[in-house]
């Protein structure tokens, strides 16, 4: 039992709120989270906290945004009710991958569900909707979107009576896409397909509307994309944050970022129990890292047990759109005849960890397991996954798994909050944590 304390959870992960309150030994504050008609989010604290250190736990997945608000109002709450020192506990620390490049991976998280994938033999590793691409089909989700735009910028649109195109910049003639200056009809088809190709190109990473594609064509135009984990860090401290506490952020000198504590704590002594307590014989068994940026965080697993380690190089230099849905994925090691264990941070759409069981399956692996600490799933991830050469996914609770458990057979849940409690509990009293922050 731990005193004058005082743990809020947050919308995003009441379950995890409830384990680590039941770790301390306390029950959870009263809190009231709703929200206005309108949208907007409404905070109530049902309990005194004056004088308290209060822990606020709200986790990054599932609508990330609005547990970002809440978490922001919340912690100014506290602040303001005269609370003693406020811990935003983020177990998934939302934002973390744009700390200072955009994100810029194909395939981006999903937002709407398939529709037809159920039985895993119908399913194609596209994702849906799929990042526009020039000559592939429409897929499922996906209306209109570019090839909306190559109908609206059909001839009928733009020709005058007499069948000719407007100048750029007259009223009619503000199509988009197009370049300044006049424009023979004869290529116009051609000339804004090609240049809506280098839009795509320009902007592969996220689902493009058709305005966004509007800025493509200027020729030298580069688009600015806002450092938006730099501002999440500000909005934490200026919302009245005192302490950080996390898991595993996707890159580690995000903490830099901020001016007040940060202790990310490491899922891999968890993920390193799993591997020598539930797969057989793992000391023979090979450890993967399924890109380059995971290389250290697998190499550390696998260098406390002595195991072997390989390395899947994903190619990001494609040449043309259509080779980003296909990025060439090269293995560096030997996993043939042998079980691969792919170690990795998180898996969002899942696309890195499905294609690298492919490519490990062919290189000869008898079994392949990926062992990850968030399991964001977003998107088809999990039909994915279902439908992957994958035999196990063992992931944490840092979000909610409950409901992705129930959909994927191959999918196991470890659970954090031990070790968010205890990283609590000696923040509290002012013990070190650096035990839990263990490579090995
Ligand atoms: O499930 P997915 O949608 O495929 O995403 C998962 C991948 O994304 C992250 O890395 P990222 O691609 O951002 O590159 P990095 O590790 O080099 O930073 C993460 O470390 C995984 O490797």
């Amino acid at each position: 039992m731990v005193r004058n304390i005082v743990v809020l959870g947050g919308s995003s992960h009441p379950q995890l709120n409830n384990r680590i309150c039941s770790h301390l030994g306390i029950p959870p504050a009263k809190i009231v989270l709703a929200k206005f008609s309108v949208g907007e989010t409404r905070v109530e604290i049902g309990e005194s906290v004056r004088g308290k250190d209060v822990f606020i736990i709200q986790s990054g997945g599932g609508k990330v945004n609005d547990h970002l608000m809440e978490l922001l109002i919340t912690i100014s709450a506290c602040k303001t009710a005269s609370a003693k020192r406020v811990t935003a506990v983020l177990p998934l620390f939302p934002y973390s991958r744009q700390s200072d490049i955009p994100y810029n991976k194909t395939g981006a998280p999903l937002t709407k569900a398939p529709t037809n994938f159920n039985r895993p033999d119908s399913y194609t590793f596209e994702s849906r909707p799929q990042t526009p691409n020039p000559g592939t089909p429409e897929s499922v989700g996906l209306n209109g979107s570019t090839d909306g735009l190559l109908k609206r910028l059909s001839k009928s649109q733009f020709e005058d009576q007499n069948g000719s195109l407007p100048p750029y910049g007259s009223q009619k003639g503000r199509y988009p896409g197009a370049r300044p200056g006049p424009m023979k009809r004869s290529n116009t088809s051609d000339s804004v397909k090609s240049e809506v190709g280098e839009a795509r190109e320009r902007n592969s990473s996220t689902q493009m509307n058709d305005d966004a594609l509007s800025f493509a064509p200027r020729a030298g135009y580069k688009q600015w994309v806002a450092q938006a984990g730099t501002l999440v860090a500000d909005l934490l401290t200026c919302a009245g944050a005192d302490h950080i506490i996390t898991m595993d952020l996707h890159d580690p000198q995000y903490q830099g970022f901020f001016d007040i504590p940060v202790d990310n704590l490491y899922g891999r002594p968890l993920l390193k129990k799993y591997i020598q307590y539930s797969i057989p014989d793992y000391k023979s068994a090979v450890i993967v890292s399924p890109d380059a940026g995971g290389a250290k965080r697998a190499t550390a697993i696998a260098d406390a047990f002595g195991m072997d380690f390989a390395l899947i190089h994903k190619e990001r230099r494609p040449t043309r759109i259509t080779d980003r849905q296909n990025a060439t994925m090269m293995l560096v090691g030997d996993v043939a005849n042998r079980v691969a264990i792919l170690v990795d941070d998180l898996a969002d759409t899942s696309n890195t960890i499905t294609r690298a069981a492919k490519l490990l399956k062919k290189e000869g692996a008898t079994k392949v397991y990926a062992l990850l600490t968030h399991g964001i799933l977003s998107g088809d991830a999990i039909e994915r996954i279902n439908a992957s050469a994958l035999d196990k996914v063992v992931v944490t609770n840092t979000i909610p798994q409950e409901e992705n458990q129930s959909r994927c057979p191959k999918l196991e849940v470890l659970d954090v909050g031990t070790v968010f409690a205890e990283a609590i509990r000696r923040v509290h009293h002012g013990e070190s944590i650096s035990v839990l922050f263990q490579y090995d």
